[in-house]
């Protein structure tokens, strides 16, 4: 595996600035199990949402997204191709690239690596990668300034349950330079906590909808 945090010995290991933390291997696999539960529950959840609220959810975000990116000419910003109900930002995808802004979604070229990013357009040809989500055609990778991602769940900290391939921790440990890191989703995907690991990265902001906020249409 690459980029595998160093373990020097029994209760300790290298965390994704590369400091020496404490670290309870049995308490870590009991943590691993409580997160696949809590990750099945939470799809499910999503998945549940009429259509025209989880869009309607979407725009909301879209707007906020905007309002706290304020993208401009400079910015290289990561969002994502919506999978298994995470919310549609292309409205904000398009008004980011109308302010000039270049707009790259994730890709794994390679399993349990860091991803890449390729850019997208409205009429970029797109492609089924792994998981059958769509990604750009054109290779060229980018190096993103600002990271919009999905949330399964997430905690008062800003850590971040994803879909439990760690792809976006194994990313971002590789920067340097961190990119601003913003979680998108809703109030009900809030957790006490997500027992944060050595290799979670958190979040520097979270955007959410609250679930409540009905389409018109629904009253
Ligand atoms: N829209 C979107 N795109 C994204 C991500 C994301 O979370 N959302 N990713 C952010 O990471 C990457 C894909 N990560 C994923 C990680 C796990 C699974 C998943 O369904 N895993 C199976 C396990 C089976 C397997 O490993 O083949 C599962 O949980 O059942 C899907 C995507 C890149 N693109
Ligand atoms: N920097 C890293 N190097 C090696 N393995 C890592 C790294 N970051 C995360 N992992 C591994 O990935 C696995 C899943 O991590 P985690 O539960 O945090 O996923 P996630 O954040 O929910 O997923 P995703 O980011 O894909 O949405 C863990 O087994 C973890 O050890």
């Amino acid at each position: 595996m690459t980029s595998s945090p160093v373990c020097y010995r029994d209760g300790f290991k290298e965390n994704w600035r590369g400091e020496l933390i404490e670290y309870d291997a049995a308490a870590a696999k009991d943590v691993a199990v409580w997160r696949e539960a809590e990750r099945q529950r939470l799809i499910a959840w999503r998945q549940g949402l009429p259509n025209d609220q989880r869009q309607a959810n979407a725009e909301d975000v879209c707007a906020q997204l905007y309002d706290f990116i304020q993208p401009s000419n400079d910015d290289v910003i990561s969002t994502y191709w919506p999978f298994k109900g995470e919310m549609d930002l292309r409205p904000f995808m398009r008004s980011a690239i109308e302010a000039g802004a270049t707009i790259v979604l994730p890709v794994v070229e390679k399993r349990n690596a860091p991803l890449k990013f390729r850019r997208w357009m409205p009429n970029a040809q797109l492609e089924r990668g792994v998981w059958g989500i769509l990604q750009p055609v054109e290779l060229t990778t980018f190096t993103p300034n600002i990271v919009v991602a999905p949330l399964v769940g997430f905690d008062n900290a800003g850590y971040r349950l994803g879909h439990g391939g760690g792809y976006y921790d194994r990313t971002l440990a590789e920067y340097a330079v961190q990119p601003q890191k913003i979680g998108v989703g809703w109030q009900a995907q809030r957790l006490e906590t997500i027992h944060p690991q050595p290799h979670d990265v958190p979040m520097d902001a979270v955007l959410l909808s609250s679930e409540l906020k009905k389409h018109k249409k629904l009253g």
